[in-house]
């Protein structure tokens, strides 16, 4: 199904370089942008990202970006005037093993990109920022923007770090941000060209249906004594199409109101772990394998988007804010392109 091409906005007529664009969240953006119109450059060294995820009609740019001097030349040759910054190391306990590659891809790669525009004269960034960076005790109430953050992980403090250096490079006039908190990302493109292909994923829908698929003998519900009404996590799953938009209105709108703002990405509804067990078996009619074990550590009770803020300022209207739609897409992805024994290779699975 092919979406109707808008009209580019005229102040945006040049290409758009996202980073970590052979990576889940990053291809939807590509794909968004490309269907609204923009010429799309992806940057990424494939540490997790997949070739062929990358969509046709965007240029492919293999490179670390902590290459400053490729990254520019990057820049240049493609006359790039806007970024979005997707690329990052981003596995929660991975980060807390080893917090010095942690430190080293997220801050290193940030600071080399900011150089590398600054030296190539683009101004503005879309950064992709995450809820961890806010403080554990949030009570079981929705966050706002402006709710305290004290990450737990390495990995948070990575995008908190990545936000103080943003905020602090714009306070000299040398570049314009916006900064957009995803909270849990989840589902695949409606029209099956792009979902989660990670072949480490560790995210809950992710793992569940590939269990629904058969590749996982159970899914393994970690605490079942969590203060929520079954006793599970509690999520706000964002659809990653929906978020992939809020990127295009945040670009779009990035000379008004977006301009150094943060905004939350969650649909403000939270769902239990139990919920998505229930919702995929709804949706394949079979039962799901599941074991229940303790809590993983680091875990919270409930992580729910006060997200009011990207609706009122930016007009972000979710096109995807239903479990059972994101369960939906999630499946048709999992079971209809993403094989093991495709992991890894350079061509998209059949
Ligand atoms: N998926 C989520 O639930 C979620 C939630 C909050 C925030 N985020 C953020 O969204 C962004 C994308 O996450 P994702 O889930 O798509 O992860 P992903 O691993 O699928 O994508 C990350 C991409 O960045 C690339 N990359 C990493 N380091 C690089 C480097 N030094 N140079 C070039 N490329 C590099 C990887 O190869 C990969 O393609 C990340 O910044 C992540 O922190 C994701
Ligand atoms: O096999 C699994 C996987 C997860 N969970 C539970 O499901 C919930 C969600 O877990 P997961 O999908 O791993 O996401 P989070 O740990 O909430 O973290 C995600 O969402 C954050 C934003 O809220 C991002 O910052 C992180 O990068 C991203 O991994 C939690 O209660 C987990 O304990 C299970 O019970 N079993």
């Amino acid at each position: 199904m092919s979406r109707p091409m808008a009209e580019p906005d005229p102040t945006l007529s040049r290409p758009v370089l996202v980073t970590g664009g052979a990576g889940y969240v990053g291809s939807h953006i590509a794909l968004a942008l490309l269907d609204a119109g923009y010429r799309v450059v992806v940057a990424d060294n494939l540490c997790t990202g997949l070739r062929w995820l990358v969509p046709d009609g965007a240029c492919f740019e293999e490179v670390d970006l902590r290459d400053g001097d490729a990254l520019e030349q990057i820049l240049r040759r493609h006359d790039i005037g806007s970024v979005v910054h997707c690329a990052a190391s981003t596995v929660v306990p991975d980060s807390v093993a080893d917090p010095l590659s942690y430190y080293s891809n997220n801050i290193g790669a940030t600071l080399s990109l900011l150089g590398a525009m600054a030296r190539a004269g683009v101004r503005r960034i879309i950064f992709s920022s995450t809820a961890a960076v806010y403080r554990a005790d949030n009570a079981g109430q929705p966050i706002a923007e402006d709710a305290p953050t004290d990450p737990l992980s390495p990995y948070g403090a990575t995008k908190l770090m990545a936000e103080r250096i943003l905020r602090d490079t714009a306070a000299i006039g040398a570049l314009d941000y916006t900064i957009l908190r995803y909270f849990n990302v989840a589902g695949a493109d409606p029209d099956g060209r792009a979902g989660q292909s990670t072949p480490a994923a560790t995210h809950l829908i992710k793992l569940a249906c590939e269990t629904a698929c058969g590749r996982r003998p159970s899914l393994t519900i970690y605490g079942t004594d969590w203060p929520t009404p079954d006793g599970t996590g509690v999520r706000d799953f964002v659809h990653v199409s929906d978020l992939a938009q809020a990127h295009i209105m945040a670009l779009q709108q990035g000379a008004e109101a977006a301009r150094n703002r943060i905004f939350n990405c969650g649909y403000g509804s939270g769902y239990s772990v139990r919920d998505v067990v229930r919702a995929l078996e709804a949706a394949t009619g079979t039962a799901l394998p599941v074991q229940t074990a303790a809590r993983r550590a680091g875990d919270l009770a409930q992580v729910v988007a006060d997200g009011r803020a990207l609706a009122d300022t930016l007009g972000w209207q979710p096109r995807y804010a239903d479990l059972n739609t994101i369960i939906a897409h999630s499946l048709a992805w999992e079971s209809s392109h993403s094989t093991p024994e495709f992991h890894g290779l350079s061509g998209r699975p059949k």
